[in-house]
């Protein structure tokens, strides 16, 4: 399996390769992304589970962020998910993990006054889908984040990072560990991206497939 850091673009083919080629539905890859999340959460945190705020976007790293929200409230974690994103955007795998979380009853919010009373706060607003600098209400949130003292973990990418250069894009999490997918990003390895990710976790057992084509 190839070893060195990739860009969004490189990401995206090989996602789409592995779901329309060879058939693994993006909801899979979507549950083993957030498996691979919940398990680092537990297992590197544990002292900082007292209660948990997932912070949504409307895309699929924002689906991701519903799903950890999910298997944690599963495990026994105290789980609130901060709405973010626009609803109207959602994508098609975000609204899938929302209904979901609505069976759990998993409380929801949108004012961000919910991250006060936060221990451990999981950043899934952007991932590589980022492509224009952050303002408005995810500005807002994100700089609550970083003046928080809850410990963060981002979700593929600190939000607000570019995935191919490492820049901040307007603002950014700084992350205590951010946990990336299939592969490592160029963007974790450089400029204020290596920052801000923290310690780095490559989920490479995703079942996501490098093609050379
Ligand atoms: N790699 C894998 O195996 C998997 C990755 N997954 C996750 O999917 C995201 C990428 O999802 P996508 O929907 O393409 O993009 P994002 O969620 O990162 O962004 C959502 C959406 O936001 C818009 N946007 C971009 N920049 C801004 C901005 N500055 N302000 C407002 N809105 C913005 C843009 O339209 C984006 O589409 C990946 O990171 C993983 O977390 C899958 O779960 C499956 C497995
Ligand atoms: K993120």
């Amino acid at each position: 399996m190839e070893k060195t850091p990739i860009t969004a673009e490189q990401m995206r083919h090989y996602d789409s390769y592995t779901i329309n080629q060879i058939g693994i539905p993006s909801l899979v890859l979507m549950e083993r992304a957030a498996l691979a999340v919940r398990d680092e959460i537990l297992n590197a945190f544990p002292l900082y589970l007292d209660h948990v705020v997932v912070v949504a976007g409307s895309g699929n790293n924002g689906g991701d962020g519903l799903d950890v929200a999910r298997l944690l409230h599963i495990a026994g974690v105290k789980v609130t998910i901060l709405n973010v994103g626009n609803p109207d955007h959602a994508s098609t795998e975000h609204q899938v993990q929302e209904k979901i979380c609505q069976y759990y009853q998993i409380p929801e919010k949108t004012d961000l006054s919910a991250l006060k009373q936060a221990s451990l706060i999981v950043d899934a607003m952007f991932g590589i889908g980022i492509d224009r600098p952050v303002t408005g209400a995810y500005a807002d949130a994100i700089a609550t984040i970083n003046e928080s003292d809850a410990l963060v973990v981002a979700v593929d990418m600190p939000s607000g990072i570019n995935t191919d250069t490492g820049a901040i894009m307007g603002t950014a999490v700084k992350a205590d560990a951010t946990v990336t997918f299939a592969f490592n990003k160029v963007g974790l390895t450089k400029a204020d991206g290596a920052k801000y990710a923290g310690r780095i976790v490559i989920a490479d057992d995703m079942g996501t497939y490098a093609v050379d084509d």
